[in-house]
């Protein structure tokens, strides 16, 4: 063939500048592109060989090579693909490629910045010359008497094509780094972008540093492979040594028996699995692959909790595994990854536009063929098809939930802390999801059970309620029979609107704790009445109660310390005398801690060890710890949650200090009782702590003295 000149057909004069730059950010997207069209002229040749129009050599192997030349400073693909004519080479390279990549770059230039394009698709074989100043193809086509060809372009709009030398069916792209790019040279940096980009190519991918000795292993003769190279044959002789047998005789015995053995170069091994384990029915695949497929993936040693294998092929094609992560501790903060593929080629991790937020705190990987991946990110946000795949990931991810809480509720309960973050989670991001996991979320009480949002409906019911609530049972089925009854049916239903108060009245108090330390005195207490309370002690829940109250309007989440039910105070027989103590007590209580706000109430508790609480309105305390997060509070009193100083009247400190009002030391006696209070309620200040220190010991030493005195 003539060496033939041609000027390829671009606007720009010189779009490779543009190429570099733009793409400066992922350069090493072009070792994907360029492995990619070498898996696709693969494919192309094995399809045509099965549709009879090609035939394929003897014991054909698909498989690229890359080789990495520092010395050259070169960097070679090679595949056994389809290979491609001189027509075609100017058909499909400088023709539609070029237009392509021209295309390409005049749509986003402008763009490149605020709108990236999902894993830069589309750009193809030019991505080359991000990192090349020339780029030479030499290739021969499978088909019958085709020529191979030799076709180099040196940055410029020219470029050469002429006959090559190439003798196999394939394709080789050799890359001639640009100064700026011999990183490309160095077989470690390429390793690293082939395991990130090409791990589950559907072709072996083989790297081999050009010109370096190969590495050589022995291996038993009767390991050998048909494709292993041999290097040499080594025999080695059996070894006898002289012992003295039992009878003191001297003989030679084996010490190693003869070996054959042969040095051959090292078995190369490929980059790429071809045959990721999501590619496989869920059905063959054992829990030690996935757990394998996980550290290897994730290189994450803790095990995963549990996986859902995701496996669709209408009316889209998805495949993918998502793991549940171990989270170590309370305070590890929950960083998931999620690796988009299409094709077994990878895209990007964690792409929000696909995959729904909640869910980048798993592990895990998507396929997904269908994805219109050539498009801007926020096109992407807006496509229906995408949503549909976020749908449907979302709802396997409840239906995986919501079975094992049906059938297997043991290991559910036993993962439920650590799945917790993410499903709470997923339930203030995701209101479908929301909806679909409401009655699988556990709550776990003070005593270490799970329990439903209609366990806890059910067990903190008051009698009262459970009255109320079947009254209206029986009527509504009373409404029904009647209207049944009727033969039109016609009667309009009455729809009787409660009023606040009545909605008020009608909602389940759930007391629920968050520290099981600092709270131990309220816990306490509950136990001792029998009452119940949940633990709700990260992060996520005071935002996903707030959630489950709005969702169901006849439940109202309370902490522990924020009110005393009924059920801890005794039937109280005189309640006007309580309220004339408390307004003394009151009126004592602010005088010695120097708070004339301070709202005090006497109550005859059940418990009689208890001397004083302090309880904190729910509604101003989770305002509080809303602004404590958005870190506003600052040393404001403002966002300080209402307190109240809780008098047990029944206590005989209380009763003491009740009938002492006038003694020597009541200022003392109050200021100390209401600091214990506080103490079991939350951490004193510094001053607080330094203040109650000093009187205890003079507490002490008064009574010391007193005894002396005695
Ligand atoms: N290694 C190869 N073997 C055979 N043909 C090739 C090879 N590389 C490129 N081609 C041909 O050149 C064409 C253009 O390649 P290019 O990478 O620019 O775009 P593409 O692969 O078609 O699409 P994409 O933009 O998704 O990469 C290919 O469609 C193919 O026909």
């Amino acid at each position: 063939m003539e060496t033939k000149r041609g000027n390829l057909s671009i606007n720009s004069d010189n779009i490779f500048p543009i190429i570099k730059k733009w793409m400066y950010s992922d350069q090493d997207i072009f070792i994907r592109e360029l492995i990619s069209n070498g898996c696709d002229a693969i494919t192309k040749r094995k399809k045509l060989d099965a549709v009879g129009e090609a035939k394929l050599p003897e014991g054909y192997k698909p498989k690229i090579d890359v080789l990495v030349n520092d010395k050259e400073k070169t960097l070679k693909f090679i595949d056994n693909g389809v290979g491609m004519t001189a027509e075609e080479v100017v058909k499909d390279i400088t023709d539609i490629a070029f237009s392509g990549a021209t295309e390409f770059l005049e749509k986003y230039k402008d763009k490149a910045d605020q709108d990236q394009i999902i894993g830069h698709f589309g750009l193809g074989f030019y991505s080359a010359f991000m990192v090349a100043d020339q780029v030479d193809i030499d290739t021969l086509s499978f088909q019958d008497g085709a020529e191979p060809v030799h076709w180099e372009c040196d940055g410029s709009t020219e470029y050469a094509m002429g006959t090559g030398d190439r003798k196999e069916v394939g394709t080789t792209i050799t890359l001639h780094l640009n100064e700026d790019c011999l990183e490309y040279a160095n077989e470690y940096k390429v390793r690293e972008t082939l395991e990130k980009y090409c791990a589950f190519m559907p072709v072996e991918i083989f790297l081999t540093k050009e010109g370096a000795a190969p590495e050589t292993e022995i291996i038993p003769e009767s390991d050998l492979k048909e494709d292993d190279k041999v290097i040499e044959h080594i025999h080695t002789d059996a070894k006898y040594e002289e012992k003295e047998n039992d009878k003191g005789e001297k003989e030679q015995v084996e010490v190693s028996p003869a070996r054959d053995e042969v040095k051959i170069e090292k078995r190369p091994v490929s980059i790429s699995d071809i045959h990721p384990l999501w590619t496989k029915q869920p059905s063959e695949c054992t829990d030690e692959e996935y757990k394998e497929f996980y550290r290897h993936v994730f290189l994450d040693y803790k095990e995963p909790l549990f996986w859902i294998h995701l496996n669709m092929d209408y009316p889209f094609r998805l495949k993918g595994i998502l793991y549940f992560p171990r989270i170590n501790t309370e305070y590890d903060s929950i960083e998931g990854k999620i690796k988009l593929y299409n094709n077994q080629v990878f895209i990007a991790d964690n792409i929000k536009e696909v995959i729904p937020e909640y869910l980048m705190l798993l592990k895990g990987v998507i396929d997904c063929p269908d994805l219109p991946l050539n498009v801007s990110r926020s096109a992407l946000q807006n496509d229906g098809f995408v949503q549909k795949i976020s749908n449907y990931i979302s709802k396997k991810v409840a239906d995986k939930l919501a079975g094992m809480f049906k059938t297997d509720r043991e290991n559910y309960e036993k993962y439920w802390n650590d799945i917790s973050p993410f499903i709470k989670f997923g339930c203030l991001k995701d209101e479908k999801f929301s909806d679909r996991m409401m009655d699988y979320i556990l709550y776990e009480n003070i005593d270490g059970k799970f329990l439903t949002l209609q366990d806890c409906i059910d067990e903190n019911m008051t009698e009262e309620q459970k009255a109320a609530k079947k009254a209206e049972e029986e009527k509504k089925t009373e409404e029904k029979d009647k209207k049944e009854d009727t033969a039109d049916g016609s009667e309009e239903e009455k729809k009787e609107e409660k009023s606040e108060e009545e909605k008020e009245k009608e909602k389940v108090t759930i007391f629920y704790v968050t520290d099981q330390i600092q709270q131990s005195q309220y816990i306490n207490m509950f136990k001792t009445q029998g009452k119940d309370a949940v633990i709700l002690k990260h992060n996520i829940d005071p935002p996903f109660i707030s959630r489950v109250e709005q969702k169901n309007e006849n439940v109202r989440f309370r902490r522990i310390d924020a009110d005393l039910t009924e059920d801890l105070k005794e039937k109280q027989d005189d309640s006007k005398a309580l309220e004339e103590e408390a307004k003394d007590l009151q009126e004592l209580f602010r005088k010695a801690v120097s708070n004339d706000k301070l709202t005090v109430k006497a109550e005859n508790l059940k418990d009689t060890s208890v001397a004083a609480i302090i309880t904190l309105s729910e509604e101003s305390r989770r305002m509080s710890d809303m602004m404590k997060m958005y870190g506003m509070s600052g040393n404001d009193d403002m966002f300080k949650p209402e307190a109240t100083l809780v008098l047990n009247a029944k206590h005989p400190l209380v009763a003491y200090i009740y009938s002492h009002k006038d003694a020597e030391n009541i200022n003392l006696y109050c200021e100390q009782v209401y600091d214990l209070a506080m103490l079991s309620n939350q951490p004193l200040s510094p001053e607080e702590m330094t203040k109650f220190v000093q009187r205890s010991n003079d507490i002490l030493l008064k009574n010391a003295q007193n005894s002396e005195e005695k």
